[in-house]
């Protein structure tokens, strides 16, 4: 990864009189896939608008891939997508044609959109719904037609507003597989959500925002999306359970809190009874296993501190 991708400094957008964001300022390393996380009316969606050129801020700058936003904003628009509910999906329009009119809207040539209809398509497994007509898709492959309309011209930063909001568990648990790819791809996005839980699988960066203000970026791991995280339940010495944990495959990061054992994870059901097993074993007092809500639930509480 290399550093400043996307770079903010000291943006200031007021709707009126009123400070929607106030000297917010970052840099997010290319290849990042970045959880913008913040109560409702934090700014989340004036930022995205902002770095998608599509605001004009009172004050500050921002640079993605070295293009300064505000003065090139149509050579920022060739690097990034914008992905905003579904908007530009037209229901009575094929898949086809909805993606080969948002190439047109991106200035394609001619000779070029047909294979980036079917590029995009691809991208986000709708290659076999090409002339299925918007209105009669799922709401979930809907979304997935946005997003696809919204990287039809292989833009390196991704942005979305939202994109989980209305769609059903299943629906939501594909759109993450679709964003950890897209990221494993090389592309850098930002995706919104007041939701935690559903960025946590994918995210490798956090940024907070609360009353237009901006936290530091919160780098949650490497390349990958953060592990998840378990408590565990216990009467007794949790230094017993830390020992019984000490030393397995699947465990990380373990810390005492509040007498109970917090550790991260990685495992099918049938390792965590294992576990469990291992540890009445070795004695330990064992209450409860749970799922706590992770690593970015507790960078962002934590953060609210
Ligand atoms: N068009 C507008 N006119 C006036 N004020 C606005 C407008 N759009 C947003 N605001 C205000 O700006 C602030 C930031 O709003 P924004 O929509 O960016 O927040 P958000 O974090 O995306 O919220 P949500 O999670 O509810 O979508 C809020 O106080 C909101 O009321």
């Amino acid at each position: 990864m290399s550093a400043d991708f996307v770079s903010v400094r000291g943006l200031i957008f007021e709707y009126g009189s009123s400070r929607a964001l106030d000297e917010v300022g970052f840099d997010l390393p290319a290849g990042s896939v970045t959880a913008l996380v913040g109560p409702n009316g934090a700014g989340k969606t004036t930022l995205l608008r902002c770095l998608a050129g599509l605001e004009r801020p009172l004050a500050g700058s921002i640079r993605i891939d070295g293009v300064d936003v505000l003065e090139q904003p149509r050579l920022a628009h060739a690097k990034l997508g914008f992905q905003q509910d579904f908007f530009g999906v037209y229901d009575q329009l094929s898949v086809r044609r909805n993606l080969l009119h948002a190439a047109a809207i991106q200035g394609m040539n001619e000779g070029d959109m047909e294979s980036a209809a079917v590029w995009a398509a691809e991208a986000v497994s709708l290659s076999d719904r090409l002339e299925q007509k918007a209105g009669t898709l799922s709401r979930g492959l809907r979304q997935r037609l946005a997003i696809a309309r919204s990287m039809v011209h292989r833009p390196r930063l991704l942005l979305m507003d939202e994109p989980a909001s209305g769609l059903d568990p299943e629906a939501r648990r594909e759109l993450s597989g679709l964003i950890r790819t897209l990221g494993a791809a090389g592309m850098t996005l930002v995706v919104s959500s007041h939701i935690l839980a559903e960025l946590e699988d994918y995210s490798t960066h956090m940024l907070a925002l609360r009353d237009g203000h901006s936290a530091q970026v919160a780098v949650l791991s490497g390349t990958t999306a953060a592990k998840p995280r378990w408590r565990l339940g216990l009467v007794g010495d949790a230094r017993e359970a830390l020992a019984g944990l000490h030393g397995m495959a699947e465990v990380s990061e373990c810390e005492i809190i509040d007498g109970d054992v917090e550790f991260a994870f990685v495992g099918e059901p049938l390792a965590r009874h294992h576990l469990l097993r291992h540890l009445v074993d070795q004695g330990v007092l064992v209450t409860s296993l749970a799922p706590t809500g992770g690593h970015l639930e507790k960078l962002y509480m934590g953060d609210r501190a």
